[in-house]
């Protein structure tokens, strides 16, 4: 008998936690909503936002909520996603709206696939004056890709230019949709917003979670608050987490105790608890905010979970050196990046000392627009005066007689050719949107950067729709402008990074004088070796002050010699002019000359002033 008690206790010991007393939720799953809004730039993803906050009564009517940084205000674009929680009352009954809302631009793609793994449904809105544009596009696929449902929306019809017609005619042969489910709203003026929200309600899913399961919270963002710490926002996939309680990262295996949880209403407002389906906020002694890692699973310490899979990491594919304009700020210089960093997981930033520049740091970023965002907010946030070199691709070097794979972000870094057997370099599949009548002017341009087309397809009676694969040096920097140009400004274009190809790259070095000029190292494709060589001699010769013998500049392909300038011996005596006996002229221009010499650099005979490295590296 007393053995059967026994192992009556033992089963009930064995039986997890999470049976004993089952979680009430703080709102059932069934009326839980998670949902984002994909458009291409400036179609109106922020303005809905607000609307959707505005007629749930989670905002007072004002100005934009959902973008906050000062350079997204000043250049209106949305560069973190921010997520807010409402309530809504359909028949009586009370919803729990979370919506998600995305960056624009093509280098915050990663934050776009964030919001997808947490949603399961996406309001498609499109312009009505613009139509459907090549991030539209992109940004369907992806959605279907993460199998979300798709509610169209046709925005701006307030416009006088609109034409929701058209643009509807057009949504039903790109997507699959059905006319019926097209909304057609002003976002501006409120218009048609309720009907989406409804339809938000109606026809998306609720997630698929379970209270009785142990708790997981799937990482969807992270960022650091001033002299607090981090906050993660986690989906909480199954079960429930409360103040007081622990959670581990499956990533790292750090365990953190938990001071608030909250969801985002949308400032952080603290709850009891967060339960299954819910989005929300989680604040812990975490100190860094790269020991949030999107995409990473939270457990409790004594419970065990599935990590959740196949989540994007995002990856800096812009390089570019940041220096101090005076070497004296260094320190200075130091300080701020790293603080800065720390409210922007995504740059990565290493130490780098350059013979010309003096001490820096090599930056990797997402791409052009996430560097000159992360610029402008050190000159406004710390007022530094820096500046950044061009920037580039990091690419991979197979070398020879070994398995290793070494990662190139920098010419200076780059093994000698003779220990490489291949180059890789970086990919992106671009979606490029244009009226038919450039279609030609586009493919040359496309030719011109290496582009291989993969698809071209009639969008509607005017607009063609061209896919390729470009090598991402070709156009992370003046691809659009030229895109632009050459089709008046109608092209639209949208790309992604899509791993590497083995490429003819090479290391390009300037030489003065036969010596090779270690900081202006480039790595070049073949094909473009020539023509970006040429560039640079001629540069320094336009720069190089005249020298008393002659100059000669050359840039150098592996062994070969590929352009050649020549600066012609110039004589100069800067006393020339102080003829007779004006002795303390001609010794405040020699201490000039000597001034002026403190800044230069000897390559060989020739002096280079630090001011020509940062005229020809300079961005
Ligand atoms: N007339 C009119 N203008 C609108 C409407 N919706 C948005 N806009 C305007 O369109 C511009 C872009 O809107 P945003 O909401 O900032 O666009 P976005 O898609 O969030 O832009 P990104 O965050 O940069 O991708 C702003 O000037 C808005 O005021 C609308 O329904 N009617």
């Amino acid at each position: 008998m007393l053995k059967k008690i026994f192992k009556q206790t033992i089963q009930i010991n064995q039986i997890p936690k999470y049976f004993l007393a089952s979680p009430k939720p703080n709102f059932p799953i069934d009326k839980i909503r998670n949902f984002n809004i994909i458009a291409h730039i400036d179609h109106g993803k922020s303005t809905l936002a607000d609307r959707i906050l505005e007629m749930t009564g989670t905002i007072v009517k004002g100005e934009q909520y959902l973008d906050k940084l000062q350079v997204e205000k000043e250049r209106g674009i949305t560069v973190k996603a921010q997520t807010a929680a409402m309530t809504y009352e359909y028949k009586g009954e009370k919803y729990l709206l979370n919506l998600i809302d995305t960056p624009g631009h093509v280098d915050f793609h990663y934050e776009v696939s964030r919001s997808m793994r947490s949603c399961s449904g996406s309001l498609l809105l499109v312009d009505a004056c613009q139509g459907i544009q090549a991030q539209t596009l992109s940004n369907y696929e992806k959605a279907k890709d993460n199998g979300l449902k798709i509610i169209p929306v046709i925005n701006k019809i307030d416009m006088p230019a609109a034409h929701p017609e058209e643009v509807a005619e057009n949504m039903q042969l790109q997507f699959d949709v059905e006319k019926e489910d097209i909304h057609f709203i002003s976002a501006k003026t409120g218009v048609g917003v309720d009907g989406v929200l409804r339809a938000v309600v109606e026809k998306l899913d609720p997630p698929k979670a379970d209270i009785n399961k142990p708790f997981k919270g799937f990482l969807i963002d992270s960022w650091f608050i001033k002299d607090q710490g981090v906050v993660m926002l986690v989906q909480v996939k199954d079960g429930c987490i409360a103040k007081g309680e622990q959670i581990m990262s499956c990533a790292f295996k750090k365990r953190y105790d938990i001071f608030e949880v909250g969801i985002l209403n949308p400032e952080m407002t603290p709850q009891n608890s967060l339960t299954a389906g819910q989005v929300g906020y989680i604040f812990t002694n975490m100190k860094a905010v790269s020991d949030a890692r999107v995409g990473d699973t939270f457990h409790k310490p004594d419970e065990e979970v599935e990590p959740e899979q196949g989540f994007q990491e995002a990856r800096p594919m812009v390089f570019a050196g940041l220096y101090p304009d005076d070497p004296e700020d260094y320190m200075q210089l130091e300080k701020s990046i790293y603080k800065l960093a720390l409210t922007d997981p995504a740059v990565h930033i290493y130490k780098e000392s350059s013979a010309a520049l003096g001490n820096g740091f090599r930056c990797g970023f997402l791409g052009l627009l996430h560097m000159d965002v992360f610029k402008q907010r050190l000159d406004d946030e710390y007022n530094l005066d820096c500046f950044l070199t061009t920037p580039s691709v990091p690419y991979r070097a197979k070398l020879r007689n070994s398995q290793k794979i070494l990662e190139v972000e920098n010419a200076l870094m780059a093994p000698d050719d003779g220990l490489v057997e291949h180059y890789e370099e970086p990919l992106a599949e671009a979606t490029i949107l244009c009226p038919k009548e450039y279609v030609s002017a586009v493919m040359n341009l496309a030719d011109e950067r290496r582009g291989e087309q993969k698809e071209i397809n009639i969008v509607d009676e005017k607009r063609f729709k061209l896919k390729y694969t470009f090598p991402l040096s070709e156009i992370i920097t003046d691809f659009f402008d030229k895109l632009k140009s050459a089709t008046q400004g109608y092209a639209s274009l949208d790309y992604y990074h899509s791993g590497f190809r083995e490429a003819k790259i090479k290391k390009l070095v300037i030489l003065l004088m036969g010596e090779p000029v270690d900081s202006l190292s480039f790595m070049v494709h073949e094909r473009r070796a020539h023509d970006f060589g040429k560039n640079i001699c001629k540069k320094l010769k336009e720069k190089l002050p005249g020298q008393q013998f002659t100059v000669a500049i050359q840039a150098k392909l592996g062994s070969k010699i590929i352009a050649r300038e020549e600066i012609p011996a110039l004589r100069k005596n800067v006393t020339a002019k102080c003829y007779g006996g004006d002795y303390s002229r001609k010794k405040k221009l020699l201490e000039r000359q000597k001034e002026g010499k403190k800044n230069m650099r000897s390559i060989g005979r020739v002096q280079i002033g630090k001011d020509t490295f940062v005229d020809i590296l300079k961005n």
